[in-house]
């Protein structure tokens, strides 16, 4: 929430609306005054119901009440008020479990790239089975986030996420005790489930239980998990890279941990207030509205769910499963078409892309010694996690739209600054100068290639070379070892011990003095990637939908996430083989620029809106919600005072009445 911008909300209409209002219902038992100085009893019970954090409340409620007091600590007194009244402390418990899937997804989705350098050397991995142990966990996960929906609809958000936790769980113990490749597929699908079912569910959870002015924010956190995830898996794959045996055990393994935390939370965690509303068990919905609500009046909220059910039930109209009725009802049709969107243009995006390529990107910057290139592709996870952070701060203070916005323009700028990179690295590619002889067959496609581009652009060679100074030496193209990568099939590279003397093996790069800017695009992507386009796909997907349509919108966006997801990547290396790398990394950054084309004239800004106000949001035509959306640089904050929430605007404060 912006400060300086609510401080023109608070203006002295509003504030003597307010007032007004105050002294209407000053006998109201149980009550609280703004303007009145709190007495002590009041004081010590309010205090101790917000719990320690609200001490100064009270007291600044009370100064506010004094004949010297200016209207300006009048207002600071009331929104501290309202700020620590709103927001108590479960709520942020509440979020952080939930959000314990986020880190999961994070952490399972990451580490398999660390323990696959390992598992392919002791299980004797084909690039096939390779293949399929990466991506059937994203297979999966994206079927189940389809299906998450339903499930979500029928047993409710909270055994959705046991659920999630208890795959999570069997998924790691499969893994880390497997005996051979077979029961590790069974692993990675059973993991994938579970991946599926907690991506779509945690945002729609954690949206459904928060207050307005901070429901920005605590979706973010999720995706700040998943990148924390990320990150956690790194450092666990750099450490666990050193046990040559075994160590993909513990990766994978690992995970078990907070999948246990999480499963055990959630058996105290209560289910959302809005899905209990919508199946009717409309007590224990008031009883799990006040237990998040703290010590405040949540009559005007659960009447507001109430009566937003209801319309929504006559304005949906029709039967049939709720994908048709989204689809035949112009604003969640909308609504549906936008959070998909967001979704593919995310992974268009490239950033699994950037972040899986992040080693050779470093390997192409001079650093040869993989185990340093594992630590450091830790720094690009641990700069996605930081600048995620920056979109939890940003995203109440300049909104979803601006930030995503901004974040997507900035995104096609660096992917156009990596295809800078790429193209100078390939116009001033190293020429072949040495030509071995192949002992097998005399005549291999490696060895017509003159330059290093083309050399290592062909998936079956690497460009092999000796290093003096900055002068390179003895260059040749020669056949990859189909075992491992990282060896040639024969001559100087194919043996470690002779490639000591300052030879090296390029597979999949070429040596280049321009990888200082291949390294800035990478910085510059995550930047301006992670604070915006990272998690707003995922927290504007978890408001846009009305509450009958939000388990299945939610769904069918993670759906589309995830099989972006493997169509991204498993079409990268052909990408870069038929249009070079820059010409890939052109097409991203053109992609990039299509989104924020499509963002800019779609997406509404939703920021402080109750989650029943937002489907009013789609009501004009595709593509003209976003540019014709008239609250941008409307105010909206909510105040409660003597126990219920308030909407306050400049433009009308007679919400107060
Ligand atoms: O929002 C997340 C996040 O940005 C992750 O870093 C990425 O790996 C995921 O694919 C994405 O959905």
């Amino acid at each position: 929430m912006s400060r300086k911008l609510v401080d023109h909300d608070y203006n002295l209409r509003s504030m003597s609306n307010l007032m007004g209002e105050r002294w209407k219902k000053v006998n109201d038992g149980g009550e609280r005054s703004l303007i009145k100085a709190p007495s002590n009893a009041s004081i010590s019970s309010q205090g101790a119901a917000a719990g320690a954090s609200t001490a100064g409340a009270p007291a600044a409620a009370g100064a506010a009440s004094s004949s010297s007091t200016s209207t300006g600590d009048l207002e600071r007194a009331a929104r501290k008020q309202f700020q620590q009244d709103v927001t108590p402390g479960f709520v942020y418990i509440l979020a952080v479990f939930s959000a314990l899937g986020g880190f999961l997804f994070g952490y399972d989705s990451g580490v398999i790239s660390g323990a696959m350098l390992l598992l392919k050397k002791e299980l004797h991995l084909s690039a096939l089975w390779q293949e399929v142990l990466i991506s059937s966990t994203v297979a999966a996960a994206a079927l189940s986030a389809l299906l998450g929906g339903f499930l979500n609809g029928l047993f409710g958000r909270r055994v959705c996420i046991l659920l999630a936790s208890f795959f999570f769980t069997v998924g790691g113990i499969v893994l880390s005790t497997a005996p051979g490749k077979e029961v590790l597929l069974a692993g990675r699908l059973i993991v994938g489930v579970g991946l599926g079912i907690a991506s779509m569910t945690v945002p729609v959870y954690i949206a459904e239980a928060s207050p307005p002015h901070l429901r920005g924010q605590l979706v973010t956190v999720n995706t700040l998990f998943i990148t924390g995830g990320q990150f956690t898996a790194s450092l666990i794959d750099g450490a666990f890279s050193y046990l040559r045996r075994d160590g993909w055990r513990y990766m994978l393994g690992l995970s078990v941990f907070p999948a246990v935390l999480q499963f055990m939370g959630f058996l105290f965690l209560p289910e959302s207030p809005r899905w209990l509303i919508q199946r009717g068990l409309t007590q224990k919905a008031r009883r799990v509205l006040s237990q998040i609500r703290g010590n405040q009046n949540i009559d005007e909220e659960y009447d507001s769910i109430k009566n937003s059910i209801e319309e929504e039930e006559k304005d949906s109209g029709g039967d049939g499963p709720v994908i048709w009725r989204m689809l035949t009802y112009p604003p969640t049709r909308r609504a549906l078409l936008v959070g998909c969107g967001l979704q593919m243009f995310q992974q268009l995006s490239g950033i699994n892309i950037v972040m899986y390529y992040s080693a050779t990107i470093l390997q192409m910057s001079g650093v040869r010694d993989d185990r340093l290139a594992i630590w450091l592709a830790g720094l690009t996870t641990l700069t996605n996690f930081l600048f995620t952070l920056l979109g939890v701060w940003l995203v109440e203070r300049v909104g979803r739209r601006k930030l995503i916005l901004g974040s997507i323009v900035g995104t096609s700028l660096s992917l156009s600054l990596l295809a800078v990179g790429f193209l100078l690295s390939a116009q001033h590619s190293p020429p072949v100068t040495f030509h071995p002889s192949d002992p097998a067959t005399a005549n291999s496609t490696c060895s017509k290639y003159q330059l290093c581009e083309p050399c290592m652009l062909d998936p079956g060679c690497g460009f092999c070379y000796r290093e003096n100074g900055s002068e390179l030496l003895a260059s040749s193209c020669v056949p990859v070892n189909k075992a491992s990568m990282e060896q040639a099939a024969w001559g100087r590279c194919s043996n470690s011990t002779l490639m000591k003397d300052r030879t090296y093996w390029a597979y999949n790069y070429c040596p280049t003095s321009f990888s200082w800017l291949v390294l800035l695009g990478l910085v510059f992507y995550l930047a301006a990637f992670a604070p915006g386009m990272g998690p707003m796909p995922w927290t504007i997907n978890s408001e846009i939908y009305p509450l009958w349509a939000r388990s299945t919108g939610n769904a069918c966006a993670a759906g589309t996430n995830w099989t972006f997801n493997i169509l991204v990547s498993l079409t990268f290396l052909h990408m870069a083989q038929y249009f070079t790398y820059y010409g890939a990394f052109f097409l991203y950054s053109s992609l990039a620029l299509v989104g924020f084309f499509f963002i800019y004239g779609c997406l509404p800004e939703t920021k402080a809106r109750r989650l029943e106000e937002i489907e009013a949001l789609f009501e004009n035509q595709l593509c003209s919600c976003g540019a014709s959306d008239s609250d941008e640089g409307r105010q909206v904050e909510y105040i409660r005072v003597k126990g219920s929430n308030y909407h306050l605007s400049d433009n009308d404060a007679s919400d107060v009445d």
